[in-house]
C-alpha cells in the first residue's frame, strides 16, 4: 500500500515536473516568437514558412524510408515518371492513367510496388497469389477504403452494401445475396427484352433516318432500364424520364468530383445547387417509393392476395418482415433509409459497369468483323428464334436458362471485354492489421491497391495481352490450368460481386440479339483506329468504370443474311 502511495506520489511529481517543463519551453517559444512577429515581421514569416517546408520534407522523406525499409521496389525514380516531395506520385497519376502507371511498374519491377502520394506510403499488389492473400486469407486484415474510393458516391452509396463493413455488411449480404444470385436471374431475361425492345424502337428509328447513335449511352439507359424494373418495377417510361433525369446527373457530377474534388467546395454555383437538389429529389423518390410498397404489401396481406411479380424489393422487403415480431403498420424511418440506401447502391453498381463492359464488346466486334461476328451471329440464331421478331416479342418465346447457357461466345467475348479493358482497374484497401506478404511487411493503417489490370495485362498469365481474343475464354484446357485470381474483373473472396451473374446474362442477350438484328459501324473510326499508342488509346483517362473516351457513334443498319 504504502509503496503504491509512493509510487503515487513519484508519478504525481513527474507530471507535476514535465507540466512545468512544458510550460517554461511554451512560455519561452511564445514569447520570442511574439517578440520577432513585432520587430522582424518578414523574418517571422519566412521563420514560419522554413519550418513548415521543413517539417513537410520530413514528412516525405519519413515516408520514402518507410517504402525502402519494407525492402519493396520504391517508386521514388521509376522509368516512367518522376514523384516529387510531398505530392509523391500525384503529378504522374494526373499525367497517365494510374493504373497504367502501376501496371507498368509492376511489368518493371514484380508483383509489389511501393509509393507515396500526398504524404501517404501506398502499396499495389499485381499478382494471384498475393490477391488471393489479401482478398481472401486475410480477409480480417483488411478493409475497404471506403473514405478515400468512393468518397464523391457516397450520396448514392449511403450506409448501402458497398460502403458497410462488419456487422452490418455481413447481415446485407447474407440478405442480398439469394435474391441476387438466384431468385432474380429468372426475371431477367423478361427485363432485358423488354428494355432491348425499347432500344431496338429506338434504332429501328434511326435505320429509317439515318441518324447516328450514340451507342454507349444507349447501353447504359439499357442497363438502367433492367436494373430499376428488375430492382423496384419501375417502367422503361419512368427510368428514362424521371430515374435518368435526376440519377445521372448526380452520378456523372459525382465522377467529375473524383479528378475535380474543388467541385465540391464550389459552393452556391449553379451546377453544386443542381446537385444538391437532385440528390434530395433522388433521396424523397426512392423512399416514396420503399413506403408506397410497404403499404401495398400491407394491403395485399390483409386481403390474402398477390398476384404480382415479386421484385428485389419485395424479397428484400420480405426477409425484413420475417425478422420482425410483429410486423409494423408503417416501415420505421431508419429502415425507409436502409433500403433506400441498399436500392440506389444497386442502381449505381448495376449499371454503368455493366453498360461498359457491353461498349468495349461493341467496340471489339466493329473493329474486327471478319473474326468476330460470323461465330456470334451463329451462336445468337441458333438460340433466339431468327424467324421471330424479336422487337415484338414476348417474354414467353424467350428460351430457357438451358438455352441461354449456350451463349458461350457471346460470354466469352463479353469476359474478354472485362480482361481486356478491365472496366474496374483497381480497388482499394486498407489494412486494420499488420500484414507480411512474402517477406514484404505492410504496417496497419496501409492503403493497398488491388491491380486488376496489373494482373489482366500481365503476359505470364495472358499471353499477348492486348491482343482482344475471345479464345481464352472458350478452351476448357486453358480455363482449367488457370489460376481464378488471375481473373478478377469482380474481385473474389467473399467481397466479390453479388450482381456478376445479373450483369453476364443480361449482357451476353443484348449482345446476341442487337448483332442478329443490327450491323453497326463506327461513325469516323475505323478497324484501323484501335490502336493504343498515344493520343489514339480509346480509353477515357480517368473514369471508372473505364469507358471510352468519346463516345461511340455508330450508324446503324439491319443484318441482311
Ligand atoms: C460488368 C459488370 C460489373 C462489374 C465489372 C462489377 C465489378 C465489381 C467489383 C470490382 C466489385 C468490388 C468492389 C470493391 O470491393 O470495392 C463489385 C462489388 C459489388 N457489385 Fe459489381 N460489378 C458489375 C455489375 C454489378 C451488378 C449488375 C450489380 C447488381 C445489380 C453489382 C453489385 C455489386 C455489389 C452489391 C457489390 C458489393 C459486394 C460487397 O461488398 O459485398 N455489380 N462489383
Amino acid at each position: 500500500m504504502t509503496s503504491s502511495l509512493g509510487s503515487f506520489a513519484n508519478h504525481t511529481k513527474i507530471a507535476n515536473d514535465t507540466e512545468h517543463l512544458y510550460f517554461v519551453y511554451y512560455s519561452f517559444i511564445r514569447n520570442h516568437l511574439h517578440s520577432l512577429w513585432q520587430e522582424r515581421p518578414l523574418a517571422f514569416v519566412s521563420a514560419i514558412l522554413l519550418g513548415g517546408g521543413l517539417a513537410l520534407f520530413a514528412w516525405n522523406e519519413q515516408s520514402r524510408r518507410t517504402g525502402r525499409i519494407y525492402g519493396m521496389p520504391y517508386m521514388h525514380h521509376p522509368k516512367q515518371g518522376r514523384a516529387f516531395p510531398i505530392l509523391g506520385q500525384a503529378l504522374n497519376f494526373l499525367r497517365y492513367r494510374p493504373w497504367d502507371l502501376l501496371t507498368t511498374w509492376h511489368l518493371a519491377y514484380g508483383p509489389i510496388v511501393c509509393f507515396t502520394l500526398l504524404g501517404k506510403t501506398m502499396f499495389s499488389i499485381a499478382d494471384p497469389v498475393l490477391l488471393k492473400y489479401v482478398l481472401q486469407s486475410k480477409i480480417s486484415h483488411v478493409k475497404k477504403d471506403v473514405h478515400n474510393t468512393y468518397k464523391h458516391f457516397l450520396v448514392i452509396l449511403g450506409q448501402g452494401i458497398v460502403t458497410s463493413e462488419d456487422q452490418s455488411w455481413m447481415h446485407q449480404r447474407l440478405k442480398m445475396s439469394q435474391p441476387l444470385r438466384s431468385d432474380i436471374l429468372t426475371q431477367i431475361p423478361a427485363q432485358t427484352l423488354k428494355a432491348l425492345q425499347n432500344l431496338m424502337k429506338s434504332m429501328d428509328q434511326a435505320v429509317e433516318t439515318q441518324q447516328p447513335v450514340p451507342l454507349g449511352e444507349s447501353l447504359r439507359h439499357l442497363t438502367l432500364q433492367v436494373i430499376s424494373g428488375a430492382f423496384l418495377s419501375l417502367p422503361a417510361e419512368e427510368s428514362d424520364s424521371t430515374f435518368a433525369q435526376i440519377y445521372m446527373p448526380i452520378v456523372d457530377e459525382s465522377n467529375q468530383r473524383v479528378w475535380h474534388p474543388y467541385r465540391a467546395w464550389l459552393i452556391g454555383l449553379p451546377f453544386w445547387w443542381e446537385y444538391q437538389r437532385n440528390v434530395r429529389k433522388l433521396n424523397t423518390y426512392v423512399s416514396h417509393l420503399i413506403r408506397t410498397r410497404w403499404a401495398l404489401r400491407r394491403q395485399e396481406e390483409k386481403e390474402g392476395i398477390s398476384e404480382r411479380e415479386k421484385d428485389v424489393l419485395d424479397r428484400v422487403l420480405q426477409v425484413y418482415e420475417k425478422e420482425c415480431d410483429t410486423i409494423p403498420h408503417f416501415l420505421p424511418e431508419n429502415m425507409v433509409t436502409q433500403f433506400r440506401d441498399e436500392m440506389k447502391t444497386f442502381m449505381l453498381a448495376g449499371h454503368e459497369t455493366s453498360a461498359a463492359m457491353m461498349t468495349w464488346a461493341f467496340y471489339e466486334l466493329m473493329g474486327d468483323p471478319d473474326r468476330l461476328i460470323a461465330p456470334l451471329l451463329q451462336e445468337a440464331c441458333a438460340v433466339f428464334d431468327v424467324k421471330r421478331d424479336w422487337a415484338k416479342s414476348t417474354a414467353q418465346d424467350l428460351p430457357d436458362a438451358e438455352a441461354l447457357a449456350k451463349l458461350t461466345f457471346s460470354e466469352a467475348t463479353l469476359r474478354e471485354s472485362l480482361r481486356k479493358y478491365s472496366v474496374v482497374p483497381i480497388v482499394a484497401r486498407r489494412t486494420i492489421k499488420d500484414l507480411y506478404m512474402d517477406n514484404y511487411y505492410v504496417p496497419k493503417g496501409s492503403s493497398i491497391l488491388i491491380n486488376i489490370q496489373g494482373v489482366h495485362w500481365n503476359p505470364e498469365f495472358w499471353p499477348e495481352p492486348m491482343k482482344f481474343d475471345p479464345e481464352r475464354f472458350l478452351d476448357a484446357q486453358l480455363i482449367a490450368q488457370r489460376d481464378p485470381y488471375t481473373f478478377l474483373p469482380f474481385i473474389a473472396g467473399p467481397r466479390n460481386c453479388l450482381g456478376q451473374h445479373l450483369a453476364l446474362l443480361e449482357s451476353k442477350m443484348v449482345l446476341s440479339l442487337l448483332t442478329q438484328r443490327y450491323e453497326f459501324e463506327l461513325v469516323g473510326q475505323t478497324a484501323e483506329s484501335i490502336d493504343w499508342s498515344g493520343d489514339r488509346d480509346p480509353r477515357h483517362r480517368f473514369m471508372v468504370p473505364a469507358i471510352p473516351k468519346e463516345e461511340l457513334i455508330v450508324k446503324v443498319k439491319f443484318r441482311r443474311n
